[in-house]
């Protein structure tokens, strides 16, 4: 992987805006050698359904920052080529996850607060990921070895999931069975606080708005506006 194929990001001309692309982060070959380390050399954690693998800092959900009980995990070797070296730092954590056909993940937008940039990179079977903001929703059909950045309305505005479902359903038509996924995704912390003040996905515009955390999910917060709204 050199800068020549970095230099081959491309911003995909759809909706939303701001998700950079590129096939063929790393060749067919590399992409075996790693899913043989994958399902041979790692430890991963024993149950059913997506499987996570964390390296770099370990983020604490209930503080929203960094689980300072928890050590820095060096990058593995077979991990150090497969670092996007399009920031100017190295990412501050880097999640390897596993999908068994049949599972996925919820709707969500990567913790505004914590993170600024986001990537994401795919091995094994491709795989429909959902990106959705209010009644709008795109699928975009995540193939092995494709590397994808999310940034502006992508990665602020628009929520990402993966169904849990046996198959996917192509624009043609074509019904695709699941097959075994793995992904790595990569955050780098934010500097300073985010200020797209989205108070529907954004969990610094939330705690500005005086919401606390667990009056902050989509259901609350239509209630509450609704409430607002009536008072007014
Ligand atoms: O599996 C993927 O490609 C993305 C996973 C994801 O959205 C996340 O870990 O936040
Ligand atoms: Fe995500």
């Amino acid at each position: 992987m050199g800068s020549k194929e970095l230099s081959q990001f491309k911003e995909l001309p759809i909706k939303p805006a701001g998700i950079i692309w590129q096939d063929d982060f790393v060749s067919p070959k590399h992409e075996k050698h790693l899913i043989s380390i994958f399902l041979n050399e790692l430890k991963w954690p024993d149950h059913s359904g997506r499987l996570s693998l964390h390296y770099g800092y370990t983020f604490d959900y209930k503080t929203f920052d960094i689980d300072p009980d928890i050590p820095y995990k060096e990058f593995p070797d077979w991990l150090q080529p497969l670092i996007p070296t399009t920031e100017s730092r190295p990412p501050d954590q880097i999640c390897l996850q596993y999908y068994p056909p049949g599972s996925g993940i919820p709707p969500h937008v990567d913790a505004h607060r914590a993170y600024d940039q986001l990537y994401a990179l795919s091995f094994g079977a491709p795989v429909m990921m959902k990106f959705r903001r209010g009644e709008q929703g795109v699928d975009i059909d995540l193939t092995p070895r494709s590397m994808m950045q999310m940034t502006g309305d992508a990665r602020l505005y628009w929520t990402h999931g993966i169904k849990k479902r046996k198959t996917d359903t192509l624009a043609d038509g074509t019904v695709r069975p699941r097959g075994d996924r793995w992904s790595i995704t990569y955050r780098w912390l934010r500097e300073g606080e985010c200020e797209c003040g989205d108070l529907e996905l954004c969990d610094t515009a939330q705690r500005r708005n005086g919401m606390e955390k667990e009056n902050r999910s989509l259901k609350r917060l239509t209630a509450n506006s609704i409430a607002q709204n009536s008072v007014n």
